[in-house]
């Protein structure tokens, strides 16, 4: 078998969306504050989707949600005729070919995010040609079903937050992720406000169900080292990436800081990456996106290293490509799930662009042992809402 074609489209989301808020969630941009511009960076409406196509007729699917105009344009122009007319099973060949094919400009950031996203169609096509989902290629089944945690909780109003958590704890939900609104530039208000929203949600889940915090890389250091004890009483099951995704000396500093593990990369890319992190104890969870880190190829090494180092792996997004990973080891215990809702910061998007993606039951997601593949196609229902860049 050989990949005879690589089509890599963008798909701008031109349907209805929910309008942008201040103090939403905190981000990188918040210590240059200004709040038009800090929104305005938080939101990702398109989503390249690249197929590849084998001289046998099979078709796999991959996607990035990074920059797609600019992982389009690497795909194209490096990538596709690196991979084209090789047989897909030698995907760690392909990869490596990738990687070091890019590698004075590439490594980390946007460049990783093509190179998953082709790794990610091939591994797809892996899993087609032998009729097996591909978390059997990966390890098989390491659980029954794969324990999700309720991945929304923007800063709004706090009673509409309050209603947000009941509805899902109604539905099963036994773990949820809270965004803060607030950093440092909004000075000790902001730290009042962050405290009550914490409060608020814990008033309605209570302290046997676990509640995520996470600050999208929009504290520093010291506003981090000042919230830590403040937020000690209420339990959290882990404070996320704090500060900037290259601060890895800070991370490594508040994970020994306190009680409360620190998660992150989510910002971080490849097998080196992560060996970083882990090596300084940076953080207490790691949470890798496969359309970022490098692809399955890249995520199922780094979740050996994982579980060499004890630490758990809980991906970010709750999208199936990461499903695939976390079934297939006991060094994941859990994953993200973002609800179906309108689109918003841009994470819903995938509900619109593919079908199979599978919706949580009781807190739980469900991956059959019969799709082959990654189970993934693409949506019919809302094509006439996304303008297409070939
Ligand atoms: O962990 C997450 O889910 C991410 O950080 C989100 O993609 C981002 O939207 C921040 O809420
Ligand atoms: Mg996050």
């Amino acid at each position: 078998m050989k990949i005879k074609t690589v089509r890599a489209r963008v798909f701008e989301w031109r349907g209805p969306t929910v309008p942008a808020q201040a103090n939403f969630c905190s981000n990188a941009m918040d210590l240059l504050y200004s709040p038009a511009e800090t929104m305005s960076s938080f939101r990702f409406h398109a989503w390249t989707v690249v197929e590849i196509e084998t001289d046998s007729g099979l078709v796999g699917l991959g996607n990035v949600a990074l920059a797609p105009h600019i992982a389009k344009a690497i795909i194209d122009q490096y990538l596709a005729p690196l991979v084209i007319g090789h047989d897909p099973w030698d995907y760690e060949y392909l990869w490596q070919r990738m990687y070091r094919a890019t590698h004075a400009w590439g490594r980390k950031g946007i460049a990783m995010a093509a190179i998953s996203a082709v790794d990610l169609a091939i591994w797809d096509i892996l899993g087609k040609s032998v009729n097996k989902p591909v978390f059997k290629l990966l390890g098989g089944r390491t659980k029954e079903k794969i324990p999700c945690y309720y991945s929304k909780l923007y800063r709004r109003n706090l009673s509409d937050m309050q209603d947000e958590a009941q509805k899902f704890l109604d539905q099963g939900f036994k773990a949820f992720k809270m965004r803060f609104g607030y950093g440092p530039a909004h000075l000790q208000e902001g730290v009042r406000e962050n405290l009550k929203s914490v409060e608020a949600l814990r008033e309605v889940i209570g302290y046997d169900n676990d509640l995520m915090l996470e600050c999208y890389m929009g504290w520093n250091l010291e506003y981090a080292k000042r919230m830590l004890p403040k937020l000690e009483r209420y339990e959290p099951r882990w404070l996320e990436e704090p500060v900037i995704a290259d601060d890895i000396d800070g991370y490594a500093e508040l994970n020994q800081l306190s009680q409360i593990p620190i998660s992150g990369g989510e910002h971080e890319f490849g097998l080196y990456g992560f060996k970083q992190l882990l090596d300084k104890k940076a953080v207490s969870v790691v949470q890798y996106d496969t359309n970022r880190v490098g692809g399955i190829t890249a995520a199922h090494k780094i979740n050996a290293l994982c579980e060499a180092y004890s630490v758990p792996v809980v991906p970010h997004a709750g999208q199936m490509h990461n499903y695939h990973l976390s079934m297939s080891t006991l060094a994941s215990p859990m994953s993200e799930y973002f609800p179906v809702y309108d689109v918003e910061v841009g994470n819903e998007l995938f509900w619109y662009l593919f079908d199979g993606e599978p919706i949580a039951e009781q807190g739980f997601i469900q991956l059959s042992d019969d799709v082959p593949g990654l189970g993934l196609s693409i949506k019919q229902e809302y094509l006439e809402h996304f303008h297409t860049i070939e």
